[in-house]
This record gives C-alpha cells, sequence and structure tokens, in this order.
C-alpha cells in the first residue's frame, strides 16, 4: 500500500513576528496548501513550493492577522493559479471562504474548518482528522491563547470556542499554533487541555485573566489590518 504522507515543513518561521507559516502537500499528486504565510517571506516561500516540484492550490489564512502582513496576494502573483481562502466572517477579501465545516481539499487530502472565534471574529482551525493534526492560527497557542482586546476580541467567545472545537479533538492531536514567542514548536490537545494556564480556568477566571494581560499593541497593526482585508496587497486584481 502506498501511504500518502503529508509533509508538514513547520520550518518555516518569521523571525520578526515570530510567526509559523505551515506548507502541506500531498506527496503523490503534488498539491500544496500553505497555511498564514508572511508578506516579506512570499518568495521564499514559492522558492520552496517550486524546488519540492509542488503546485500550490491554497494559499490560506486562519485570520486577519494584526501583526503581520499576509503573503497570500504575493503567493498568488508568484505561483498563478493558486487561489485565496479565508473565512467568511473575517472581513477579508479572497478567492475562496470558507465557515464551519467546510472540507479544504488537496490531493487525497482534506482540512475540516473549525470555526474558533474569539481573538478575531473569523478565526477558524484547520484539523486533519486523517493525520491527527490541526493548525489552530491564534486561538489556541502553546500554553497561552490569542489575545482578546482588538478587533472585536471576546474573551467568552474564544474560551468557548477553544472548548468546543479543539479540546474535544483526541487528547494525542497535535496542534501547531501561527505564532510562539518563545521557541516552541507544537503541542497536543491533552497537554493543553491540563497545562493551558488560561483555558484550564473557569470561564470567570479566564476572562479576568484576559482583562489583564496588559500586553503592547501589536507594532505593525496600523498597517497589517487594512493590508489584509485585500489579501496582503492593495492592487489584488
Ligand atoms: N509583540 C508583537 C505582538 C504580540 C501579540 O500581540 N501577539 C498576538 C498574536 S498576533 S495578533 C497575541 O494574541 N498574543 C497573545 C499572547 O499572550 O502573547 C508585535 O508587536 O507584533
Ligand atoms: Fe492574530
Amino acid at each position: 500500500m502506498t501511504l500518502h504522507i503529508l509533509s508538514i515543513l513547520s520550518s518555516l518561521f518569521d523571525n520578526e513576528t515570530s510567526t509559523y507559516t505551515y506548507l502541506l502537500a500531498d506527496t503523490t499528486t503534488k498539491e500544496a496548501v500553505i497555511i498564514d504565510p508572511v508578506l516579506e517571506l512570499a518568495e521564499r516561500d514559492a522558492q520552496l513550493i517550486s524546488d519540492l516540484g509542488l503546485t500550490l492550490k491554497y494559499a490560506m489564512n486562519t485570520h486577519m492577522h494584526a501583526d503581520h502582513v499576509t503573503g497570500t496576494g504575493l503567493l498568488k502573483k508568484l505561483l498563478p493559479g493558486s487561489k485565496s481562502l479565508i473565512s467568511k466572517a473575517s472581513g477579508a477579501q479572497a478567492d475562496v471562504f470558507v465557515e464551519n465545516g467546510f472540507d479544504v481539499l488537496f490531493g487525497r487530502h482534506q482540512l475540516t474548518v473549525r470555526a474558533t472565534p474569539g481573538h478575531t471574529n473569523g478565526c477558524v482551525t484547520f484539523v486533519s482528522h486523517e493525520q491527527g493534526i490541526a493548525f489552530t492560527g491564534d486561538a489556541l497557542l502553546i500554553r497561552g491563547c490569542g489575545r482578546t482586546d482588538f478587533q472585536e476580541g471576546n474573551a467568552k467567545t474564544l474560551y468557548n470556542s477553544v472548548h468546543k472545537y479543539i479540546f474535544t479533538l483526541p487528547d494525542c492531536f497535535k496542534l501547531y499554533p501561527a505564532h510562539d514567542y518563545k521557541g516552541q514548536t507544537c503541542t497536543t490537545v491533552g497537554e493543553e487541555k491540563h497545562y493551558n494556564p488560561r483555558l484550564t480556568k473557569p470561564l470567570d477566571e479566564f476572562i479576568k485573566i484576559m482583562e489583564n494581560l496588559n500586553l503592547p499593541y501589536p507594532k505593525m497593526i496600523d498597517r497589517a489590518v487594512p493590508a489584509n482585508r485585500v489579501c496582503g496587497l492593495y492592487d489584488v486584481p
């Protein structure tokens, strides 16, 4: 039997914003998707995709980012034929809009969309049930979670999203976040259910924690959010 392994090249990292970009491919058909690419590194990503002989089907975002400009618009130009994808609830432009339950298909693989709002209204988690992995964006970070103090963030909504749509996955599922600020790369559902210092608390305590994070605003937010509304490029066709 041929094994059709998904290649996850999680070494795609942006040192400036601590953003993880994930490239997944069907090793047989060579169809690929990229999750949360960064504008300044789109050429690196396009080169890798072409070096590997892959065809990029979708350049996707887990949400409309506030800390960096997405690379999806530029990747579409660098790799003609690829399409941008984001949730309908994000309010951003894209070729393909997804919502809860939508299956993103590439080769023989699929990523099922779970709507996980709270950090932003349009946050989604992409789940591969077949591989036992999920890409959580900023909804769930390793031992943390996305902040809820801008972009229509709501702590109660985020808490419910994570408990209903991420913590209900099997404990062994590996979770890949959009960022990590301490050099961690991956966690599991079981680990976060037991050790996440925010999301293991009751809802009222979680809300207080989120109200008192006192994080500085992302440096690039004023540039990133307007750019990300249009796929990262003001002149996307
Ligand atoms: N210092 C960074 C921004 C850091 C930050 O706010 N990260 C976001 C995810 S990107 S929208 C977040 O939700 N952090 C939660 C946390 O607990 O750190 C910058 O200036 O860009
Ligand atoms: Fe974010």
